[in-house]
């Protein structure tokens, strides 16, 4: 049976972790799928995949051009897809267009916003009361990178007290599910224990209700990872070796 909202929420209920992995095609999806990864996150840091620094240059449009080829590898996971930047941030009304077109288009269940301000809660609150599920993204929002670079944050008092009281209102304005990224484990554990909703940690601690990681961090296949991303193989030495393997082979006449 496909995992549905509800299905993520009672997993919290019953104290069972969730497991969330992005994915950025067809071919990974479906792989992903089949090993029964609870979520499918088709995330903006996908801009890694076309060579971009950051997230930031990420449009729409090639959200939901990877989206689409997600999609059709997806069967029982659930499936959310980033906004990426500057395409809800503006107003209720950019976002409510946003949302509905990744929706439309790609089949997706839910998308995910950054940031827990008053005016992004006030938007998240208008997405869902126009039947639009919605993930937060609270501590580290790598979309304000060039405000906050990509450090921890919730190290002082008053930014852990911030970020507490963002998540308390991204559950009143009825997320079903938030990210907490690079923030400290006891600052984690606290938003889960006083929100309702799954918290799904990464560079969190352990005491989230969930842990997402970029799939290509887990391969060993990006460029570079984040310092809280465990790497369990690595598929750029696989990768260069196969391919130094058959170029060896066909230069010596032996393929
Ligand atoms: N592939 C990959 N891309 C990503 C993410 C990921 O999970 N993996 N997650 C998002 C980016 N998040 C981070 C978070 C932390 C760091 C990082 O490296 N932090 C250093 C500091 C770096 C600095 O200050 O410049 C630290 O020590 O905290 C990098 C990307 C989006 N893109
Ligand atoms: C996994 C996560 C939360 C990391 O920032 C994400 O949003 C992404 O991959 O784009
Ligand atoms: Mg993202």
């Amino acid at each position: 049976m496909a995992i549905t909202i509800q299905k993520l929420i009672q997993y919290k209920q019953q104290q069972r972790p969730i497991v969330v992995l992005t994915a950025w095609d067809y071919l990974i999806a479906q792989l992903l799928d089949d090993s029964g990864v609870d979520l499918i996150l088709v995330g903006d840091s996908m801009a890694a995949v076309w060579g971009y620094q950051n997230t930031l240059p990420i449009s729409l449009e090639e959200m939901i051009y990877h989206a689409k080829a997600v999609r059709r590898g997806v069967k029982q996971a659930l499936m959310v897809v980033d906004l990426p930047f500057m395409t809800y941030q503006e107003s209720v009304t950019q976002a409510m267009r946003s949302a509905g077109k990744v929706l439309k288009e790609t089949g997706a269940t839910a998308v995910k916003l950054e940031g827990g301000y008053p005016q992004m809660i006030d938007t998240i609150s208008r997405l869902v009361q126009a039947g639009i599920p919605v993930m937060g993204h609270v501590g580290l929002t790598p979309q304000s990178v060039n405000q906050i670079g990509l450090r921890q944050q919730g190290k002082t008092e008053e930014s852990r007290d911030r970020i507490l009281q963002e998540a308390i209102a991204l559950e009143q304005a009825g997320v079903f599910s938030m990210i907490l990224e690079h923030i400290p484990a006891d600052l984690a554990f606290k938003i889960t224990q006083k929100v309702s909703v799954p918290t799904i940690g990464i560079g969190a601690g352990s005491h989230c209700d969930g842990q997402v990681l970029v799939t290509s961090d887990l391969l060993g296949l990006s460029e570079k990872q984040p310092p809280f991303a465990k790497v369990y193989t690595n598929l750029r030495e696989t990768i260069t070796q196969a391919v130094g393997e058959f170029s060896k082979e066909v230069r010596e006449g032996k393929f």
